[in-house]
């Protein structure tokens, strides 16, 4: 996978390259300078084992720190930081327990990202973090900081990434049914990513993991964009709202007034510094590709009104990113805004079917020029009757639709998930109850079914199922 761009940082050294992740961590006795303020509801995961531990420990100790956990398994390093598997020392060790309470610790070198003039962005995902609570999103149990180190302290994914899931397939490529899965399941995710003002950007497989129950979680939200949105109605009531369009050509749709607006952070075509705040109104067009056409009783088309609750307005000009899942606004610097994240939706789609993104070349400019120039082509899919040749046309129709290279014409951009969850790919998902479902792969199962096994062998297939690549059995493991 093409190599991560940021064109407002250094960009020319990794954390985890030059450090041995365990061996330079501080030592367990050193004095944590803050704790977490995390103890506010959870309201989803409040009656799990992993935050209740932790509740507990705080309500005793007052304070969490380093020296409160007991780091298992270097996961993985990223550009920003190195991520253990971890559990509390005040719980039985692996060796006793088959199934410990695990967590996932990212650890931050803050005074190297600092040299290297990316400590906003550890900043910006401890922040977004904080606040996120969502079945398909990271639950941060924990932050503090040591002298040199911000950690953050998050549920533990046993099933690794979907890449290496991809991987893991028959001829590397996933059934149209599971990349409908993992797309709902992210569909839902960045809806509520955007409702909470944040752009996600950094859409790809290896950021999207598994938990023990199959289901996904998005991970990784150091690139991510943050504003202040105010959820708005638009109500649309033909009669009242049929207008000409400034040339009289033909009439348009706009929204009811008085608007209220939407409020970004940046206004298009404008460079500006984040908590910036404009308000942007919006005109909505007719969508002949609207799945939703109630009628009223008189057999007019009723136009159901829209909670636009996502920053469709919203406007960076970041260069921020993977080179296969850029979107072409992004690599023009025109401006981008939430659009950003359908448009990686749709790579990441065709990806998990395909076994490769659309517009990826042998070397990465070739890749941006393909994605601003080259129109989308699909590689033939064998099919074996009629149904699966719908599922197909249903599944190349949203792709497309995702992958437009106008952000203005993609669908998402004025109408936000809403639009795509209508779209007949996902005919038949039950949007409420899609966490209920069953997963195309299931981590616990597996686990499940080997209880009969000491715990030390279960722990450990736990971690052969991890982060593909990044796991080797033959490491030492330190499980003190
Ligand atoms: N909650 C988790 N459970 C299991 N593994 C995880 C978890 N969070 C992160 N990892 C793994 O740790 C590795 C590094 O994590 P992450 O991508 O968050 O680091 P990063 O420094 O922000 O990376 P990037 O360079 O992509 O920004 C990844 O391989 C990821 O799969």
């Amino acid at each position: 996978m093409a190599k991560e761009y940021d064109s407002n940082h250094d960009n020319t050294s990794s954390c985890s390259s030059t450090r041995n992740p365990l061996a330079d961590l501080p030592s367990f006795g050193s004095r944590c300078s803050s704790s977490s303020s995390l103890d506010a509801s959870k309201p989803h995961m409040s009656n799990q084992p992993a935050w209740q531990a932790i509740s507990d420990l705080r309500s005793v100790k007052g304070r969490l720190g380093l020296d409160h956990f007991r780091l298992l398994r270097h996961l993985g390093g990223g550009d920003i930081g190195n991520v253990y598997l971890c559990q509390l020392r005040n719980q039985p060790s692996p060796h006793t327990d088959p199934d410990p309470t695990l967590y996932a610790m990212k650890v931050v070198d803050t005074d190297a990202l600092a040299n290297r003039k990316k400590l906003g962005r550890a900043e910006t995902e401890k922040e977004i973090l904080a606040t996120l609570d969502h079945p398909f999103l990271p639950t941060l149990y924990a932050e503090f900081d040591t002298s040199h180190y911000s950690c953050l302290v998050m549920e533990f994914c046993p099933g690794g990434d979907l890449y290496a899931a991809r991987l893991r397939q028959p001829r590397k490529r996933f059934s149209i049914s599971a990349a409908r899965f993992y797309a709902a399941e992210i569909v839902l995710a960045l809806e509520y990513l955007h409702m909470m003002g944040i752009v996600y950007r950094d859409l790809k497989p290896e950021n999207v993991l598994v938990r023990d129950d199959g289901h996904i979680m998005l991970s990784d939200f150091d690139l991510s964009l943050r504003c202040n949105v105010v959820p708005q109605l638009l109500t649309l009531d033909p009669p009242v709202l049929r207008q000409r369009s400034p040339d009289n050509s033909r009439s348009q749709l706009t929204c009811a007034s008085p608007l209220h607006p939407i409020i970004s952070c940046f206004t298009p075509g404008k460079k500006h510094r984040p908590g910036t705040i404009t308000t942007t109104t919006i005109t909505v067009q007719a969508d002949d590709n609207c799945h939703h056409d109630h009628r009223h009783r008189d057999g007019r088309r009723r136009l159901d009104p829209d909670l636009v609750a996502e920053p469709v307005g919203l406007r960076s000009r970041s260069f921020v990113g993977t080179h296969e899942y850029l979107a072409p606004e992004v690599i023009t610097g025109g401006g981008h805004g939430s659009a950003v994240d359908w448009w990686a939706l749709g790579v990441f789609v065709y990806e998990m079917v395909h076994g490769t993104t659309p517009f990826k070349d042998e070397n990465n400019r070739t890749t941006l020029v393909n994605v601003l120039k080259k129109p989308l082509t699909f590689p033939r899919i064998g099919v074996s009757d009629r149904k699966e040749y719908e599922e197909v046309a249903k599944l190349r129709d949203l792709i497309s639709r995702l992958l437009v290279k106008d952000p203005r014409k993609r669908i998402g951009s004025r109408k936000g998930a809403a639009e795509i969850k209508r779209h007949g790919f996902f005919a038949g998902v039950n949007w409420a109850l899609i966490r209920s479902a069953r997963p195309p792969e299931v981590p616990r199962a597996s686990k499940l079914k080997d209880r009969g096994e000491s715990c030390r062998q279960v722990v450990k297939k736990q971690r052969e199922s991890l982060v593909g690549s990044n796991y080797q059995t033959n490491q030492p493991f330190d499980y003190f």
